[in-house]
């Protein structure tokens, strides 16, 4: 699936120059903040809306653009919305076999299209439930209907807006797996929206972090997360302590401070702004020796691990240190990079 396009809603541009190929099979989650496009490249995908400029298409079929719109039915894909959007009348069964009723479903017989339905409501786990109307369902059982009327008709495309979004912490991540499940077994492509970080960090082969309708970075969830190309998406992909120094070509030097970090694999623009990435888990707090010097100000404990707040300077940090070695609030420790 290729995706060359631009939407403006009156003067505004929601979308600018998206430029993406998306192969068979991926699942790519789009990730920013609120307001940034996410649902509207979805929906121009979807059909929903028609992009002011450019072209979508899947394989050879243009989708829109070069005075082409298919419409939303004729598309091969299926969707899943946050808010579920099931019919109050329509029971589990009834919301399943309502996409093989389309006429892309009628190349098949009557005894299929029930298998297909069958199929679908036994692999989702919603036969005990599948004469149930959706007033009758939890909020899981309930986006379990949607996902199963989003993949009846076996669509070469899924798109998911904020799936999850409407679950408590603990259905979400079983409802993650659900949907992984779904990914393996149906071989569709997914495109999948969320503002949840940790979502695209787990489930997306490749992750688009968007930023005022424009593609920020695209990359693996590995690459996002080891080297980001911007502050934006270093800050905004997981927490980030940006620590403020000197490049002298590939290495890193803080003033007064005889650290050194080697920075081969560090973007350009934080070498431009004298910085230096450091992940929570990347920095290791030490009694003595050589760091820059910090103070304890804040400590968490989850079971896993300690989340400690340090004063360096001016600057705030974050790091993630286990527990067997602990510190003290007030503490003046150092900093040294660890990785
Ligand atoms: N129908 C519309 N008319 C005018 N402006 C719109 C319309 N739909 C969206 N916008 C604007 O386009 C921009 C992108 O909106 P969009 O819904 O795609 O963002 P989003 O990233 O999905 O946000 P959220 O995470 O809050 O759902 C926003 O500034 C929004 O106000």
């Amino acid at each position: 699936m290729s995706n060359t396009s631009q939407k403006k809603f009156g003067p505004a541009w929601a979308l600018k120059d998206i430029n993406l190929t998306i192969a068979p099979s991926e699942f790519i989650a789009v990730l920013g903040p609120s307001g940034c496009g996410k649902t509207t490249l979805l929906r121009s995908v979807g059909g929903f809306i028609e992009p002011t400029d450019g072209i979508i298409r899947l394989n050879d079929q243009i989708y829109s653009g070069q005075g082409h719109m298919v419409a939303v039915e004729d598309r091969d894909l299926g969707m899943v919305f946050q808010s579920f959007a099931l019919w109050p009348h329509m029971t589990v069964r009834e919301h399943v076999e309502f996409p093989m009723k389309s006429k892309r479903q009628k190349h098949l017989s009557r005894e299929k299209k029930k298998k297909a339905v069958e199929r679908v409501i036994e692999s989702l786990g919603l036969a005990p439930y599948a004469d149930r109307l959706p007033g009758q369902l939890s909020g899981g059982q309930r986006q379990r209907v949607a996902l199963a009327r989003a993949i009846v008709g076996r669509p070469s495309i899924l798109l998911m807006d904020e799936p999850l979004s409407a679950l408590d912490a603990e259905l979400k991540i079983s409802m993650r797996q659900e949907i992984q499940n779904i990914h393996r077994r149906t071989g569709a492509t997914i495109l999948y929206v969320t503002h949840d970080q940790s979502e695209a960090l787990a489930m997306a082969d490749r992750i688009l972090v968007m930023r005022e309708g424009a593609i920020e970075q695209i990359g693996t969830p590995q690459d996002m997360y080891a080297h980001p190309e911007t502050e934006f998406v270093a800050s905004f992909v997981s927490q980030c302590n940006m620590v403020k120094g000197r490049w002298d070509r590939q290495v890193f030097k803080v003033a007064d401070c005889p650290l050194v970090y080697d920075g081969h694999r560090v973007a350009d623009i934080f070498k431009q702004k004298g910085l230096y990435p450091v992940r929570p888990e990347q920095f290791k707090i030490v009694r003595g020796g050589d760091g820059l010097p910090a103070t304890i100000i804040n400590k968490q404990y989850n079971g896993r691990e300690i989340q400690y707040s340090l004063r360096c300077g001016t600057d705030r940090f974050t790091v993630f240190a286990g527990c067997d070695e602990q510190f003290d609030l007030g503490e003046d420790v150092y900093l040294i990079f660890d990785v």
